[in-house]
């Protein structure tokens, strides 16, 4: 997790407002809770349990995850019905509540989220609502998923077999992106230490680049969102890692018709080079 200074939780619990008002959940009594995190930035988030969103089952059981310069981030879980519980989908949720200078940043991560999901792109997070703030209706709140648990964010940190895993996704998911001409400057990898289940976190400075000839600063951007994901490849992973690349691009060509930009290839090939 990436803390900067200025972002750090200064008290874990703050307030803690017992409402008193206890609330039927098919067989569970939740009582409701407001907790309100203050942070050394001087922003603060009041999170309630459960937290009710219209679509969605009840959230319960809030966890702090980290926060950034986008916002602070909370893990929640899912409260099914009884009937839901039939067909349950991921468990738990991510929460983002964004910071009011933030606020734009994390709009344009659920936005950019829709769209890869749209592109059907593997390995990200999917943002599955966004919402007004409560405590100040120019912050925004996003609900994503999938959680994960146990991640870290330096492949070499896992074992052969995870961080091989960890690497293949990680490459299909860049041939995705980049055929779907979607880039970002700051790339999160999030991987389970245990299964090496990886996804790209932190899609707030993500960007859909216009169709048509690219800007140099474009191109740029390019370069350095794949600089980026390439350096989290260990080295003894390089020759898998652009067979997986080419794999992935070739199969999206054929199936889709959509083909990477003459420019990005150069970028990539340049990159993929392997003596
Ligand atoms: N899906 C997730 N599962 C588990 N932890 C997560 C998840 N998403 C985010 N986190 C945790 O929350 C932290 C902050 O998330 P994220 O980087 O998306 O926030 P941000 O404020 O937009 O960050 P940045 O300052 O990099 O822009 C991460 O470093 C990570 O520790």
């Amino acid at each position: 997790m990436i803390l900067p200074a200025g972002y750090a939780l200064s008290a874990p619990i703050a307030t803690i407002l017992l409402t008193g008002n206890v609330i039927l959940q098919s067989t569970t009594f939740i009582p409701s809770t407001e907790t309100t995190f203050e942070f050394g930035n001087g922003s603060s988030v009041r999170v309630e349990n459960p937290m009710r969103i219209r679509g969605l089952p009840d959230l319960v059981e809030p966890h702090f995850l980290g926060a950034g310069g986008g916002g602070a981030v909370f893990s929640y879980q899912r409260q099914y019905t009884q009937k839901e519980m039939e067909h349950p989908s991921e468990d738990k949720v991510v929460v983002k509540f964004s910071w009011l200078q933030s606020a734009e940043s994390v709009r344009n991560e659920c936005k950019v989220l829709n769209v890869m999901e749209q592109h059907h792109i593997s390995g990200v997070e999917r943002c599955l609502t966004q919402l007004e703030n409560p405590e100040d209706h120019r912050r925004v709140i996003i609900i994503m998923e999938p959680v994960v648990d146990d991640g870290i964010s330096n492949l070499n940190e896992l074992s052969t077999k995870a961080a091989l895993t960890a690497t293949k996704t990680l490459m299909t998911t860049l041939a995705q992106m980049l055929v779907a001409r979607i880039v970002t400057a700051d790339v999160q990898p999030l991987i389970s230490k245990s299964t090496g289940k990886l996804i790209l976190i932190d899609m707030t400075e993500a960007k859909i680049l216009p169709e048509g000839k690219l800007s140099d600063i474009d191109v740029a951007l390019v370069r350095e969102f794949c600089n980026e994901v390439i350096s989290f490849v260990p080295g003894s992973f390089a020759r898998i890692s652009s067979a997986t690349f080419y794999e992935e691009l070739h199969r999206i060509e054929a199936e889709s018709h959509e083909f990477l930009d003459d420019n990005v290839r150069t970028i990539i090939e340049s990159l993929m080079a392997i003596e």
